[in-house]
């Protein structure tokens, strides 16, 4: 289990974690919030990405800070821009880049059959869609065959056709997923949401009441600003 104990994190003496404690042991777990909130360090602690100043990252108890190694292995983490995570020139030998051992080359076939890959095996990986870019990321993460994956907004830059398509494969995972999404439909059935603001958690719950939360904070927000209110993410 991820455990997180006191997270503190600044960026050049901004602070934008505030003492997060949390327990993460549900399959399915939203985070959400404003842009700026935190989410995205937040997640980044979950594998090592980020090391926090302070407090600690636990995955079944071994600290991030000695064990990056291990857990990077374990935690798989997926960004909203595909692009960046797309190492190598075609979809197979970007999907074969995290395997390792005799039966590669079976892996690689299964894993591209199964997120509807094949067709593509020697495209180069810059040319497939948004969507297919995105599945590709995920292919790979998955084929290192991690306990758990983090996905740092992974539909934010697809159609809703491709957005479908990616939550669906989310869904039928087995390994807990920990998604941040401004997309809050997605969030429907997920075991657990967390709201992020300001660098701490103001609500862990159910997704409907996590949903009301946060557009309720949004729409303060925009009263208090005199912006329009619940506008953009927050009113989907
Ligand atoms: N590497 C970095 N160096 C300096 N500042 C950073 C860095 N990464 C993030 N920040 C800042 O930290 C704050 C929190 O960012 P973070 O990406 O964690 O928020 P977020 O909730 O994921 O936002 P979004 O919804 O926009 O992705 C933001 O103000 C951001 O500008």
């Amino acid at each position: 289990m991820l455990q997180l104990r006191n997270v503190t994190h600044a960026y050049d003496g901004r602070t934008v974690l505030r003492d997060v404690t949390l327990d993460l042991a549900e399959h399915r777990i939203g985070l959400i919030g404003a842009n700026g909130s935190g989410k995205s360090t937040l997640a980044r602690t979950l594998n090592g990405l980020v090391v926090p100043d302070s407090g600690s990252v636990l995955l079944d108890g071994k600290d991030t800070r000695r064990h990056a190694r291990e857990i990077r292995r374990r935690v798989g983490f997926v960004f909203s821009d595909a692009a960046t995570q797309i190492l190598m020139p075609t979809v197979a030998e970007d999907v074969a880049l995290g395997v390792r051992g005799g039966d590669a080359e079976r892996r690689v076939e299964e894993i591209l059959r199964r997120h509807g890959l094949d067709g593509h095996r020697d495209h180069p990986a810059h040319l497939l869609s948004g969507g297919q870019k995105q599945m590709l990321a995920l292919a790979s993460v998955l084929v290192t065959d991690p306990e758990i994956l983090v996905c740092d907004e992974p539909t934010t830059l697809l159609d809703l056709h491709n957005t479908k398509v990616i939550e669906r494969t989310l869904r039928a995972l087995p390994q807990q997923v920990v998604l941040l999404t401004h997309q809050l439909d997605t969030l429907a059935g997920f075991d657990r949401v967390l709201v992020m603001d300001g660098g701490r958690i103001v609500f862990d719950g159910a997704p409907e009441p996590a949903v009301a939360h946060y557009t309720a904070l949004m729409e303060r927000r925009a009263a208090e600003t005199g912006e329009p209110a619940a506008g953009g993410e927050a009113g989907r």
